[in-house]
């Protein structure tokens, strides 16, 4: 492996990182640009990567700030003609310029992408361009790529790639970091702890359910190594990368206050002006869901918008409309929204702008207060006007918190002591589990967060159960079951309830397997637990059952335990 002195001028590193395999990092160590991501001023890396198997593929070549270096450089490592593929994780203009810089040295490349960014590139290249979205690809001397979509509402066409002949995940936007340093790998990752969250809450927070849905799908890979599109190679801090990453999209669910931030945007103007509003959320402590209405379905508009406590609706002006995107989402928030929910508009537009005079005016004739005065900003944003979005964030979460005041009821003294003392009994957290038994040939699974270990010789726990749960099988002594205690970010709750299912449902959906008591493992737990009834216990409104441990097995060794948080006691 081969590290290059640091210069203070961007220049372009070459590391060779695994077989066949060379990095090609364009640095800068100066603030690349003014987004809110550069601001800890510590430089970036651009970073390409070259597999050279019988044939030869490019993943990711940098923006225009490193057009011509990077050439420049790559010439002198390859002879250009021999390239293959370009790979593009996403599409961007500025990304375009380079590609198009690069295309006219090497006509002859097949350009591989995700559908949407086959999209973009079908509009912005030449008809002859060839262009292909397949899903592996095999370079030859076992580098048979498979790609992976993952799409985010800022990276709707983002793709993942995967090479099996040197397990290194090349991952894009995901585990990266805006540092420049002379240091390919993450030796010394403990140091990286803090650029590393500034990133992902600059660039993923306001992603992080389609963060947990990416996560998911890259985990069926075995992985040695993740090499991301900024900063260092990911070879030491993996499993803690991937933990934090499960951690930190968890960590939004659990803010006091949740913004739907809405928009569309043809020319990334109006996206940028959404990230700059969304940091000044989520430092304010606020949970952002972002919504590209070009990529949502109306379902997911309007659940975004029934359990948000203010949404925002940013649009660009097109032939003097909004998009038809933006005015379904609009149509979809004055049919079934909640009035006194705080609202905010904004958008980026060329010379007349009707688009955010026209979700202006609707939201104030439907009597919606807003957050913060609507922005509009003529095509691309200026770094003046994102500090304004990002203050018009921090105005609007202190909106939400005055709105909150108005909103509550206020409430007598028994009551309200009632309640304090249900929301300190709420701050008690569980990990959420599914317990499953068995009758006959015939499954039942319980959710459950009321469960703690109780015992360690031997190895026990305790389970609270409610009459109405209906969990007889597991209410007599000898009886078995499975405790399935559930990973963050996968979802499986969805398929059960506090009560009891009984029958095929929901586990014919789900993959399963059987465990030697007889009853399922949930194959998409964490971990699982197989139990014997002990000693039962009527205590208050609740059975209390005391079980002992016969077997366990921890089943996703990288995941994160999914925890219920509640607000109160009382439910
Ligand atoms: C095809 C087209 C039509 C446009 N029509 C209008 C218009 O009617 N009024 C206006 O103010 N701006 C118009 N613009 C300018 C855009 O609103 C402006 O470029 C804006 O920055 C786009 O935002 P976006 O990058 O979020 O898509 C138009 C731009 C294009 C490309």
């Amino acid at each position: 492996m081969m590290t290059l002195t640091p210069t203070h001028t961007r220049d372009v590193q070459i590391a060779t990182i695994g077989h066949n395999t060379i990095m090609v990092r364009s640095r800068t160590w100066e603030r690349l640009k003014f987004e809110v991501e550069y601001s800890r001023q510590r430089g970036t890396t651009a970073n390409s990567y070259l597999i050279q198997g019988d044939q030869i593929a490019l993943i990711d070549p940098p923006g225009v700030s490193f057009t011509e270096i990077f050439i420049e450089e790559l010439s002198k490592t390859i002879d250009l003609n021999r390239i293959n593929y370009i790979i593009l994780s996403h599409v961007n203009p500025n990304r375009l310029i380079t590609l198009k810089a690069l295309l006219e040295k090497l006509p002859q490349v097949t350009l591989i992408c995700s559908r949407p960014g086959a999209n973009i590139l079908k509009t912005a290249l030449k008809e002859t361009q060839s262009i292909r979205c397949p899903e592996t690809l095999d370079l030859g001397q076992g580098h048979h790529l498979q790609f992976i979509t993952v799409p985010t509402p800022r990276w709707p066409d983002g793709l993942c790639t995967y090479d099996p002949a040197t397990e290194l995940l090349y991952t894009d936007k995901l585990f990266g970091v805006h540092i420049c340093e002379d240091s390919i790998i993450d030796e010394d990752w403990k140091a990286l702890d803090s650029d590393r969250l500034y990133y992902f809450d600059c660039l993923h927070a306001p992603q992080a359910k389609q963060v947990e849905d990416a996560l998911d799908k890259l985990s069926r890979f075995s992985v040695k190594g993740y090499a991301p599109g900024h900063g260092c190679l990911v070879r030491h801090s993996i499993s803690r990368l991937t933990y934090d990453y499960r951690y930190w999209c968890g960590q939004q669910k659990r803010q006091d206050f949740k913004v739907a931030l809405l928009y569309a945007s043809a020319y990334g103007n109006t996206a940028t002006l959404a990230n700059a509003i969304a940091q000044g959320l989520i430092q304010n402590g606020v949970e952002v869901e972002s919504i590209n209405c070009e990529l949502a379905n109306s379902n997911d508009i309007l659940q975004a918008v029934e359990t948000c406590d203010g949404f925002i609706l940013g649009s660009p002006t097109l032939g003097g409309h909004a998009p038809v995107q933006i005015q379904t989402a609009l149509g979809i928030i004055l049919s079934s929204g909640d009035k006194t929910k705080l609202a905010g508009v904004f958008g980026s537009y060329g010379w007349s702008g009707e688009a955010i005079d026209l979700l202006e005016t609707k939201l104030q004739d439907a009597n919606y207060r807003f957050g913060f005065a609507p922005i509009r900003v003529r095509f691309s944003p200026t770094s003046d006007n994102l500090e304004q979005c990002y203050q018009a964030g921090t105005e609007f979460v202190q909106a939400l918190k005055r709105n909150k005041k108005i909103r509550s009821p206020r409430i007598s003294a028994t009551e309200s002591q009632i309640n304090r003392t249900e929301q300190a009994v709420g701050r008690i957290i569980g990990s959420l589990c599914v317990i499953t038994t068995q009758n006959g040939n015939s499954p039942k699974g319980i959710l459950t967060s009321w469960v703690s270990q109780a015992s360690f010789n031997p190895p026990g726990l305790m389970i609270a159960v409610a009459e109405d749960q209906n969990a007889d099988l597991m209410r007599h002594t000898g009886d078995k079951f499975v405790l399935n205690i559930l990973s963050e970010g996968r979802n499986v709750r969805r398929y059960f309830s506090r009560h009891s299912s009984l029958g095929s449902h929901p586990f014919s959906e789900i993959p399963t397997k059987t465990a030697e008591n007889g009853c399922m493992i949930l194959s998409e737990a964490l971990a699982y637990l197989e139990c014997r009834v002990e000693r039962i216990m009527a205590c208050g409104d609740r059975w209390l059952i005391y079980a002992i441990i016969e077997k366990g097995e921890v089943i996703l060794t990288d995941g994160v335990s999914a925890i219920e948080h509640r607000k109160s006691a009382g439910y």
